[in-house]
């Protein structure tokens, strides 16, 4: 091989060796280029995920506070409501609490509703309206414009705050010291003030023969003032006493003429219209009748209240007067105060005790095996000994018979209205100072979660398996909460005291062949329609 030829073939190896080289480079920078761009990649999308779900995170949380917070300060379920007249054009006239009941059916146990032009919260859940009645911000009674004109932030039941503390206290005190408490000395007092006039009651069945047709309604009447009359006003009656027949005719007029004016609470300038505005005349009237009975009892009272001593059986008049020389206070115990005081003590016992115990006769009338059941049980527990207040509690059937009428028949369904004197928070809901707070007692007695079968009459659901009586949380007859019933004892031994007495002597019977008329008239309070049983003698 010549020289040159040699020296060309190295050029080529050599050119060929650095293009291999600079190959080799390229693909080693290629491979790392690359490499970087994954890497690069990776970095990016790694960053893009971290930004992801911090997002995401972020999201989430800002999302569950929102929820917390709108929950916290939601607005309360409920139906759209109308400009002034709110839901009310919705609501059964009749019939309120059933429309109330089949909205929480919708709207669950807390739900708002506007009713003319009151905010209501309405609540039918017991263990809810338990948490809510028991603070001191639920306490209030909310602007009605009939019951504020009628009661005139006097007395008791519609009192306003610093009033209704010292009446209620002064009240709790009277009825304890008068017989109606669990434990108190002078009950063996109120029973013989009781069985007194359960006794005439009996008279007048006995009077009419072997066997009576009767409408009961007044009787029972009589009854249940002429124990509140002896205990409030110091007065005690004979049958067919015309001040007692002038007393309940006129609270029954009372009585109907609220639950008449009833829309002018929600829509106050329908007082301006002729049939309301004869509506509120008349009421006062009925008022100022009731005021002067009441009066007369105050004036006799007042002359001689000075002799009272301590152990005396007082009456609520003497027992007032006494109080007010106790605190020296004019501002509270005064006339005025105390004439709206009778009116409320009244007014709340004569309704309520009256129409739960025309229930419990036409159940009783219907259901003759409960009526069989509650009598074998009074004649084995009490043989020939004469009814005592303490037997009730070896009367379990009694006692439940009396309580699952209380319940069916719910007699203020709708309960008392509250009214929110603050904001009140309560689990996620807020109900706003301002409200009307409405315990639907009808819907927490009929809530399924609590009574199987609810329209069931059935007394047995109120025993356990040995037969022994239950108290059942879901039970509110006479409300729940600091304000609830002052005069529940009282109530329950005018309850016993008569059905006990009644049954043990008498059979109770339907007129029209077996067929009782369940179906209620829903005024202040729930009431059976007018009707004859018969009472046959055992
Ligand atoms: C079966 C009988 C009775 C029933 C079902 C009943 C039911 C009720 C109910 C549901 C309330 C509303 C409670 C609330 O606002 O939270 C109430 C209040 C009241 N009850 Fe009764 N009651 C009965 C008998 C009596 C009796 C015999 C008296 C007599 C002292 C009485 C006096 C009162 C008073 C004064 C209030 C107003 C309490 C307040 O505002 O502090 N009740 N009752």
């Amino acid at each position: 091989m010549r020289d040159v030829d040699k020296h060309i073939d190295l050029c080529k190896l050599h050119r060929n060796l650095r293009e291999t080289k600079n190959d080799v480079r390229y693909k080693i920078t290629n491979v790392c280029f690359s490499t970087n761009r994954v890497i690069y990649k990776i970095k990016i999308k790694h960053k893009m995920l971290t930004t992801a779900l911090f997002v995401a995170v972020a999201t989430t949380a800002l999302f569950l506070l929102c929820i917390y917070i709108h929950r916290k300060t939601a607005s309360l379920p409920g139906p759209w409501n109308l400009p002034i007249l709110g839901c009310l054009h919705k609501l059964d006239t009749k019939l309120p609490y059933l429309t109330l009941t089949e909205l929480a059916q919708k709207y669950g146990p807390i739900y708002s509703i506007k009713l003319g032009l009151l905010e209501a919260v309405v609540i039918s859940d017991a263990k809810l309206l338990k948490k809510i009645l028991v603070k001191d911000e639920a306490l209030g009674r909310p602007p009605m414009y009939v019951f504020s004109g009628v009661f005139k932030g006097k007395g008791i039941a519609y009192a306003p705050m610093h009033l209704w503390r010292d009446q209620r206290k002064f009240v709790s005190n009277f009825l304890r010291t008068s017989g109606a408490a669990k434990f108190s000395s002078k009950k063996k007092t109120l029973e013989n003030i009781i069985k007194k006039y359960v006794e005439e009651f009996m008279e007048l069945l006995n009077s009419q023969g072997e066997k009576t047709n009767l409408n009961p309604s007044e009787a029972i009447g009589n009854y249940v003032i002429s124990v509140a009359s002896t205990m409030f006003l110091g007065k005690s009656f004979n049958r067919g006493d015309k001040i007692r027949k002038t007393l309940l005719d006129s609270y029954d007029k009372v009585t109907k003429l609220l639950a008449v004016g009833g829309p002018i609470n929600f829509l106050p300038f329908l007082r301006f219209l002729p049939q309301y505005k004869h509506t509120i005349s008349s009421l006062t009237k009925y008022v100022e009748d009731v005021h002067h009975i009441q009066n007369q009892c105050i004036e006799m009272a007042e002359k001689c209240s000075s002799n009272n001593s301590e152990d005396e059986y007082l009456n609520l008049i003497e027992a007032f007067f006494q109080q007010k020389l106790k605190c020296d206070s004019e501002e509270i115990y005064n006339t005025e105060q105390l004439q709206f005081l009778l009116f409320d003590v009244f007014g709340a016992s004569i309704e309520t005790t009256s129409n739960t115990l025309f229930w419990i006769l036409l159940y009783l009338a219907k259901y003759q095996n409960v009526q069989n059941k509650v009598r074998n049980e009074l004649n084995n527990v009490l043989q020939n000994k004469s009814l005592q207040m303490e037997d009730l509690q070896n009367l379990p059937y009694t006692h439940a018979t009396i309580s699952e009428v209380s319940r069916i028949r719910t007699v203020v369904p709708l309960g008392f209205p509250h009214y929110a004197l603050e904001d009140i928070q309560i689990e996620n809901f807020k109900i706003p100072k301002g409200s009307m707070i409405l315990s639907l007692l009808w819907a927490i007695h009929m809530d399924q979660k609590f009574w199987k079968n609810p329209e069931e009459f059935s007394p047995d659901r109120f025993l356990d398996d040995e037969g022994r009586f239950l108290q059942l949380e879901a039970f509110l007859p006479f409300q729940t909460g600091k304000r609830m019933c002052v005069g529940e004892e009282l109530g329950k031994m005018m309850m016993f005291l008569f059905v006990a007495t009644v049954v043990k002597n008498f059979k109770i019977e339907a007129c029209n062949s077996g067929d009782v008329d369940f179906s209620p008239i829903c005024g202040l309070t729930l009431l059976p329609k007018p009707q004859e049983l018969v009472f046959i003698k055992i």
